[in-house]
């Protein structure tokens, strides 16, 4: 059986982005810039005046002459002296002649005058060509994820479509006999189905959103049609039947559809029958049935496929460290990921921790590895965690 660390450098090894693809900037939240983008113009693109009021030149004179007017999208030019203004507008451009914006709470108009009670600084409230970006400067460097603050600074750039790495689409299959939709009540040796819709929620809430779910029988002619057609995604996740029962039919299927084994087993609790494997340029992740083995492989190693798959620079987990705040036992001689709450930097570990329950995954926001080789770890002591239920 490996390690964790042996199955996330396996994942890695077999793990590549897909192709760049030129989308509308609209679709792009999310995705993860191929290229550097560089300004396509300055920005501003010529003066603006940053106030409602009067362009001028600064200088000695405080009495002006208003001879025309500026608003937001003119391109005037005015033969403007010394002694003159132009009543202008917030995002005006500012005529070549004029140097500075005095705002109209700063003036006193008199018909066609305006008399300046407090002479500004020049170049006051007008912004400068290029004053955020010059023309071919670097907007954002590859690898950028793209939000909704860089998809509006690129739309003001007039940039409207983006070169980004492929999102994954991806197939969810869920199997099991004992699987009953929520919405009538159990019948006899039923569960309630929750795992389809936990990795739906966990894989949408990151912005892999091109999600098909496909709910199987435990059977294996049923599991292999099912298989075939969840390789049509980039990745297929499934739930369930990756143990070694007589109604775990999900090695054989993938088998079946020539899916390669990279590997089957990690040495963790919970999560311990991951299998994962690949054909071609697809990626296919049995996860454990067991919610809490689902959610903790999805979350350790899946997690990690997608976003290289995506071209997300930050694959690696991003682990914090905390305090224990009591004694903690390893028994198992295994990785353990169990929940806790981390305030301030300690952390407290909850006291039920399966794989068939979610109740700490519920309460919990920190999801804590303890190593294999550590049977017992005292109070004070440094573990690392994850944290989940943040966002
Ligand atoms: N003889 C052995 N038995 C088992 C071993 C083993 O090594 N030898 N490993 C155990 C471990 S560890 C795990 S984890 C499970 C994994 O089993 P499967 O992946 O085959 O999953 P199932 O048997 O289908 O289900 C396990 C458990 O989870 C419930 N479940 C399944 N799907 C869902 C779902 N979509 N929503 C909610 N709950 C689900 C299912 O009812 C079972 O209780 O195998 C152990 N056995
Ligand atoms: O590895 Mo299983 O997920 O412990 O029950």
């Amino acid at each position: 059986m490996i390690s964790v660390s042996e199955a996330l450098a396996l994942i890695k090894t077999h793990t590549s982005q897909l192709p760049k693809v030129e989308i509308p900037l609209r679709d792009s939240y999310g995705c993860f810039l191929v290229e550097e983008q560089v300004a396509p113009i300055s920005s501003p693109s010529f003066r603006q005046s940053a106030m409602d009021g009067y362009a001028f030149r600064c200088g000695e004179i405080y009495e002006l002459e208003v001879i025309g007017e500026c608003k937001a999208g003119d391109a005037l030019e005015f033969d403007l002296q010394d002694n003159q203004a132009v009543r202008i507008f917030t995002g005006a451009r500012v005529p070549d002649q004029a140097d500075t914006v005095i705002m109209q709470e700063h003036v006193e108009v008199n018909g066609e005058k305006i008399s300046i009670q407090k002479m500004p600084e020049k170049t006051t409230n007008v912004r400068a060509i290029g004053e955020q970006v010059q023309v071919g400067e670097q907007l954002l460097p590859a690898g950028t994820k793209i939000t909704e603050s860089i998809i509006g600074f690129l739309a003001g750039f007039g940039i409207s479509e983006v070169l980004v790495f492929n999102k994954p689409k991806i197939t969810l299959i869920v199997t099991g006999n004992e699987l009953q939709e929520a919405g009538s009540p159990l019948k006899p040796g039923c569960i309630y189905e929750s795992n389809a819709i936990m990795l739906e929620s966990a894989l949408k809430s990151r912005g892999f959103d091109s999600v098909q779910i496909l709910k199987v029988a435990d059977d294996l002619e049923a599991t292999k049609k099912s298989v075939a057609q969840g390789l049509e995604a980039d990745v297929l996740l499934i739930s369930g039947g990756i143990s070694v029962g007589d109604y775990d039919f999900v090695n054989e299927a993938l088998q079946a559809n020539g899916v390669q084994e990279i590997f089957y087993k990690v040495n963790q609790k919970p999560g311990k029958p991951l299998w994962f494997g690949k054909k071609g340029g697809k990626l296919v992740f049995a996860l454990p049935g067991n919610p809490a083995s689902s959610l903790t492989c999805f979350l350790i190693y899946a997690l990690s496929a997608l976003k290289i798959m995506s071209g997300n620079p930050d694959v690696d987990l991003n682990f914090q460290t905390g305090v224990l705040k009591h004694r903690t036992f390893n028994k198992f001689g295994k990785t353990l990921f169990i929940l806790g709450t981390e305030k301030n930097g300690e952390v407290e570990i909850y006291p039920k921790q399966a794989s068939s329950m979610l109740i700490s995954y519920a309460l919990g926001n920190a999801l804590v590895l303890i190593p294999e080789n550590l049977e017992v770890l005292e109070a004070g002591e440094t573990v690392q965690f994850l944290a989940v239920n943040r966002n």
